[in-house]
C-alpha cells in the first residue's frame, strides 16, 4: 500500500437513541450512522473536516478495510498524509448518509417498531435531514467547530446545506461539481431512474427484501445516470465506435459496441452494492434541495460565515458550471468570503472523483491559506483582573490549562497568567495576581494568517497566543501545539 495512504481502516457506528424528528415532519427511531475517520484530532478539536459523499458513495472515502481489497475508499486521491485533505493535519470524518444502505439507518434497515425493513414506509427524507444526522454525530465525537466540510454533487449540497444549517460551526467549506437548488432536468433524469425501479416486477411496492431484488430497474436507472456523469467528448475518448468484439457488426440484440458494454457492467455492479429502495429516497431527497429563500438564493444564503470555495466542471452538463456560478453570484451579494474555480476537464460530472491532480492542488491552497480566525478556540476561560492567585490556579487547574487570559470588565484583554507564573508565585510567596501575571502580552488579530501567528509564537518561545479584536476584547485563543499541526 502507498505510504500516502491512511492505510487499513474501518467503519464505526453511532445510534442517535430516541425519535429523530425529521424535516417532512414524521420522525424516526434510533438511527444509526456509519462512519469512519481518518488522522488525528487535536487538543483544541480544531482540525476537523467532514467530508459528505455523493448520491452513491459511502463512509468509506480512504484506506482499505483489508489488505486484500481490490480498491480503496472512493476519494483515496484526496484523503491521506500530504494531500488535499493531509491527514497528518486534520481528522477527516466521513459518514455514509440517511436514506442510504452503506451502514446508516435506510429503507433496507429493520423498522424497531416492526421488526421488518423498512422499504416504502420509510420516511421522505431531505439534505438537511442528513446534514442534522451528521450534526449529531459530530455532537457525539464533541467537535463543536468544523475546520472544514467539503463534498461533491450531493455531498456538495449537504456542504452548502451545513453551512446555512450551522453557519458558526462550519470554518470553510469546499463545493464541487454541485448547486444550491436542482434543476428541473436533474430532477428530470432521477425520475426516469425512479421510474425504472418501481417498473421492476421485482419492485413489490419496495417490499423485495425477502425476496429477489429489483435489479433489472436499478441497473437501468444506474445506466442512464452514468450516462449523465460522463461528458460526449469522454465517451468518444473512451470508447468511440469501438466494438466490444471483433471488428464487424453482429446484426443482433447484444451488446455490440462497446460503450454498451460498459454501461451494462456499470448499471450491473451497481446492484450488488446499492438497494433499489435506497436510491428512490437519495434522489428524492436530491430533487427537493433548494436553498432560496422567497424565491432569492441571495437570501437563502444571507446567514453564511463560512469562507466558501466552488469548483465547477467545464465539461459538467448534469452540475453545469452556470449553477456554481449562480452561488457564488449569490454569496457576494452579500459581501460573503467566496472563490472560485473552473476545472478544464473533458471527464464530466464525474471529473470530482477524476480530476485528482487539479483538485487537489485548488483544494490543497484553499485549506491551507489559513487565518488565525479559521482555527482559533473561541470559548477561552478567563478570569477578571483583580482576582487571589488562588481563583486563577483554581480555573486553570479545573479547565485544565496552562494559560489564562485576564479580562477588564469590558471584555478587553488587561494581561495573562501561565502555570509558570502560578509556579512563581508560590515560590516567591507572592499572593498578588498583578504581580506576577504578564502585560504586555503577545496577541494575534483573527485576520491575520496563522503561519504569522505560529512565527511569533516561535521566535518568543511561547505556546499561546491570545487573539484579540481591534477594539483589544478577547475574542479567542490559539495554541502552538494544534497550530503546528494545521500548517504541518
Ligand atoms: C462519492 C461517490 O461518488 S462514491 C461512488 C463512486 N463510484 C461510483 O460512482 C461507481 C461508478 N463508477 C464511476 O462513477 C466511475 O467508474 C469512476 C469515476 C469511479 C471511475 O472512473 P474510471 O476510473 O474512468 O473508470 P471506468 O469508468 O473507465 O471503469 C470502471 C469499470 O468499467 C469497466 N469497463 C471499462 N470498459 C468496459 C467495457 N467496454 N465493458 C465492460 N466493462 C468495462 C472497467 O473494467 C472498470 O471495472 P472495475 O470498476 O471493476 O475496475
Ligand atoms: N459517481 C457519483 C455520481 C453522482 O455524483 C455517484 O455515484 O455518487
Amino acid at each position: 500500500m502507498s505510504e500516502r495512504s491512511v492505510g487499513i481502516v474501518g467503519t464505526n457506528f453511532h445510534t442517535i437513541k430516541g425519535d429523530f424528528l425529521l424535516e417532512g415532519g414524521q420522525t424516526l427511531k434510533d438511527i444509526r450512522v456509519a462512519y469512519e475517520t481518518y488522522g488525528n484530532l487535536n487538543k483544541d478539536k480544531s482540525n476537523a473536516i467532514l467530508v459528505c459523499h455523493a448520491l452513491t458513495g459511502d463512509a468509506h472515502a480512504a484506506g482499505r478495510h483489508s489488505p486484500d481489497d481490490r480498491k480503496p475508499g472512493w476519494w483515496e486521491d484526496l484523503i491521506g498524509p500530504g494531500k488535499a485533505l493531509d491527514t497528518d493535519r486534520y481528522f477527516v470524518i466521513c459518514s455514509n448518509v440517511l436514506g442510504g444502505c452503506m451502514g446508516t439507518t435506510g429503507p433496507a434497515s429493520l423498522n424497531p417498531d416492526t421488526g421488518k425493513p423498512y422499504g416504502i414506509t420509510f420516511p421522505v427524507i431531505t439534505i438537511g435531514d442528513m446534514v442534522n444526522v451528521q450534526k449529531k454525530l459530530i455532537d457525539h465525537l464533541g467537535i463543536k467547530v468544523l475546520f472544514a466540510v467539503v463534498g461533491g454533487s450531493m455531498g456538495g449540497m449537504q456542504t452548502l446545506q451545513w453551512t446555512v444549517a450551522y453557519p458558526d460551526i462550519v470554518r470553510k467549506a469546499v463545493v464541487i461539481a454541485s448547486t444550491a437548488v436542482s434543476s428541473p432536468q436533474q430532477i428530470a433524469f432521477n425520475e426516469v431512474g425512479r421510474n425504472a425501479i418501481v417498473s421492476d416486477p421485482d419492485w413489490n411496492e419496495g417490499d423485495y427484501y425477502s425476496d429477489k431484488a429489483p435489479i433489472h430497474g436499478l441497473a437501468t436507472a444506474r445506466m442512464i445516470a452514468h450516462i449523465t456523469y460522463l461528458s460526449d467528448d469522454s465517451m468518444h475518448e473512451k470508447f468511440g465506435r469501438e466494438l466490444q468484439q471483433g471488428e464487424n457488426f453482429k446484426f443482433d440484440m447484444s451488446n455490440d459496441f462497446q460503450v454498451e458494454s460498459y454501461l451494462k457492467y456499470q448499471g450491473e455492479t451497481f446492484t450488488e452494492r446499492f438497494d433499489a429502495n435506497s436510491y428512490l429516497y437519495v434522489t428524492k431527497a436530491v430533487d427537493y434541495f433548494d436553498l432560496s429563500k422567497n424565491g432569492s438564493l441571495a437570501e437563502g444564503l444571507k446567514d453564511i460565515q463560512a469562507k466558501i470555495l466552488l469548483i465547477s466542471i467545464t465539461s459538467d452538463w448534469l452540475y453545469p458550471p452556470y449553477q456554481s456560478k449562480k452561488v457564488v453570484e449569490a454569496l457576494l451579494f452579500n459581501d460573503h468570503d467566496v472563490s472560485y474555480r473552473e476545472i478544464e476537464s473533458s471527464y464530466g460530472h464525474d471529473a470530482f472523483l477524476l480530476e485528482s491532480g487539479h483538485i487537489n492542488y485548488v483544494v490543497h491552497n484553499f485549506l491551507t491559506h489559513t487565518y488565525v480566525g479559521d482555527v482559533m478556540t473561541e470559548e477561552v476561560a478567563t478570569i477578571r483582573e483583580g482576582v487571589s492567585i488562588e481563583t486563577a490556579a483554581q480555573v486553570m487547574f479545573e479547565e485544565g490549562l496552562t494559560h489564562l487570559p485576564v479580562v477588564n470588565e469590558k471584555g478587553c484583554l488587561a494581561g495573562i497568567v501561565t502555570s509558570w507564573d502560578i509556579s512563581k508565585a508560590v515560590a516567591l510567596k507572592s499572593c498578588n495576581l498583578d504581580d506576577i501575571m504578564t502585560k504586555e502580552v503577545l496577541v494575534a488579530m483573527p485576520d491575520e494568517p496563522i503561519v504569522a501567528g505560529a512565527k511569533r509564537m516561535e521566535r518568543h518561545s511561547i505556546s499561546a497566543l491570545p487573539v484579540v479584536d481591534e477594539k483589544k476584547r478577547l475574542v479567542g485563543i490559539i495554541d502552538s501545539e494544534d497550530i503546528n499541526r494545521l500548517i504541518g
